[in-house]
């Protein structure tokens, strides 16, 4: 890996939200460990009319928290320039080209460019076009275009995104930021899978017996009910993080832990995801939406700003996906996320199967020895833990489920570079092996397309939300998909 990038940043979307929260503390992160040095510039630009100091104070403003040394900030913010834009004005592009070519003469780039699409997708394709036909991307370094998601909000749309984005960017030039790949936890699972014989062998529907996913917060929409309302968690959530989850969970051994290998063999997971029959959607999936909590201090959904008073959005789903293939045939994938849940917790559950005898008692002690579970906890906590039947201590001989647990100590959490931060330096070195391909996403449309279709075809009965409570674990339907099954939800913080 290069440990130092000569790259001109290019942020559409530089007064934003994420901008500020997530990518300029990424971006010093990168700068303070050496990843970018001299020869970087960043052009920040948005309509506001801003000047270059006034949004080199914001940059600085950014990283209140993030570090101390005001030396460095200050070398690190002077490398930032803003240019006021609307991206929908062609002639923009041309002062936006100018001053990229001046920058990058001046710090010696070279010609790389990364461009940054921090802003709403409505704006993707006719930035991109214009980059192509203004000749903002360069002929002499590499150019890598950055896109922030949703990626559409259905296949047709997706594909008429990426379209308009292949008419300037190739697919190796695409970087499609999906958070959940950046974190640490999640970038652990192949290392589990396939560094080690035990789970090698194991992983599989022989001893696997059911695989559960939980991404739950206990936030609600906060102040993003406008885009939620033409989002919901299947959009949000399902469509990309927890299917990008489920195909790292489920995909065969890569040949090598290269990106074009692993995303083959994602793609092959995905590919093998059962599309459900309209008429199959209910007895698979459930939606919720929050309603107040139990002493009213919790507004319902339909209270918040932004929300229509009879919105039939979903703030919740829970979903069994199965996966016809000859390694996960018969192992439902059980995943959930929500909104104003009991709290925030993400976790991967992977329920092992009974031993197929109990030598220990009865028929009727039988139930003694429990199921074999690993746990990944993403978040808050980053832990592993395995939980097996071991011997009670004493007298006699009873059976009784023992964890063996791992958990990153605050100090290696602290020290572990944010996802935003990994992401953009994998992107800057040209890795994609946490990005998702076109060909992923658009499977994943394929799944989330009759759910949301069937769904959304019958919202005329408006009664049937709210149906959960805010701090509760969603609504009951939820729980009874596993019930139905013979199983429950490990992770079950309502006990
Ligand atoms: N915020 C977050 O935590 C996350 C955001 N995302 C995604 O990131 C993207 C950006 O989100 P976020 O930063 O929250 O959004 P914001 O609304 O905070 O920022 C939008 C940016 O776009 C600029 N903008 C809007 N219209 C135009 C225009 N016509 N021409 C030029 N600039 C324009 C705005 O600046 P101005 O008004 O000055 O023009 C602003 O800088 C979205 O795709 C979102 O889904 C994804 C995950 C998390
Ligand atoms: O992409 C999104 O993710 C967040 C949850 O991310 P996490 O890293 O905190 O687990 C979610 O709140 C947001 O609605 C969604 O857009």
């Amino acid at each position: 890996m290069e440990t130092q990038q000569k790259a001109l940043f290019i942020i559409f979307g530089g007064t934003g939200d994420l901008a500020k929260r997530k990518l300029y503390p990424s971006l010093f992160k990168l700068f303070e460990k050496g990843f970018l040095n001299e020869n970087f510039a960043v052009i920040g630009t948005a309509r506001r009319p801003w000047t270059d100091d006034f949004y080199r104070n914001v940059v600085t403003e950014s990283l209140v928290g993030v570090s101390g040394d005001k030396t460095k900030i200050a070398d690190f913010a002077s490398h930032f320039y803003y240019q006021s834009h609307d991206v929908t004005d062609v002639a923009h592009y041309i002062t936006l080209k100018k001053l990229a070519d001046d920058l990058d003469a001046k710090y010696q780039i070279e010609g790389n460019r990364m461009f940054y699409l921090a802003m709403s997708p409505q704006f993707f394709g006719t930035i991109a076009t214009h980059l192509g036909s203004q000749n903002l991307v360069t002929k002499n370094g590499f150019n890598r275009l950055i896109i922030e998601k949703p990626f559409g909000r259905d296949f047709e749309s997706a594909k008429k995104l990426n379209d308009e984005i292949a008419n300037t960017f190739d697919e190796s030039q695409i970087f499609r930021i999906d958070h959940y790949l950046g974190k640490e936890m999640i970038q652990n699972i192949p290392a589990i899978r396939f560094g080690n014989i035990i789970t090698q062998t194991l992983w599989n529907n022989k001893y696997i017996d059911n695989i559960q996913l939980t991404l739950s917060e206990s936030l609600g929409v906060e102040e993003r009910g406008g885009y939620y309302e033409t989002s919901g968690a299947m959009r949000d959530m399902f469509q990309n993080h927890i299917m990008q989850v489920v195909s790292l969970l489920t995909m065969d051994m890569p040949k090598e832990f290269v990106a074009s290998e692993i995303r083959k063999e994602k793609l092959k997971a995905l590919e093998a995801i059962r599309i459900l029959k309209p008429e199959e959607v209910d007895a698979n999936f459930i939606r919720g939406q929050y309603g107040a909590n139990k002493a009213g201090t919790e507004k319902a959904y339909r209270d918040e700003e932004q929300i229509a008073p009879d919105s039939m959005m979903e703030t919740f789903i829970a979903g069994r996906l199965m996966i016809d293939n000859e390694r996960w045939s018969g192992v439902p994938v059980y995943v959930r996320s929500g909104k104003r849940l009991v709290e925030k917790n993400t976790e991967i559950n992977i329920v092992f199967k009974n031993v197929e005898k109990n030598i220990f008692g009865t028929s009727d002690e039988h139930e003694h020895l429990g199921k074999d579970v690993l746990t990944i906890t993403i978040e808050p906590d980053e832990r592993f833990r395995l939980t097996i039947n071991t011997k009670e201590i004493g007298q006699g001989f009873n059976t009784n489920k023992t964890n063996l647990d791992y958990v990153n100590s605050p100090e290696t959490k602290a020290n572990t570079p944010e996802a935003y931060e990994k992401l953009l330096l994998d992107a800057l070195n040209g890795i994609a092996i946490n990005f998702a391909h076109w060909n992923e996403v658009a499977k994943a449309w394929n799944v989330a397309d009759v759910i949301l279709n069937s769904w959304h075809n019958n919202d005329d009965d408006k009664t049937i939300f709210p149906n959960y409570l805010s701090g509760s674990m969603g609504p009951e339907a939820s729980a009874k998909l596993l019930t139905d099954d013979g199983n429950y939800w490990i992770y079950n913080p309502e006990k």
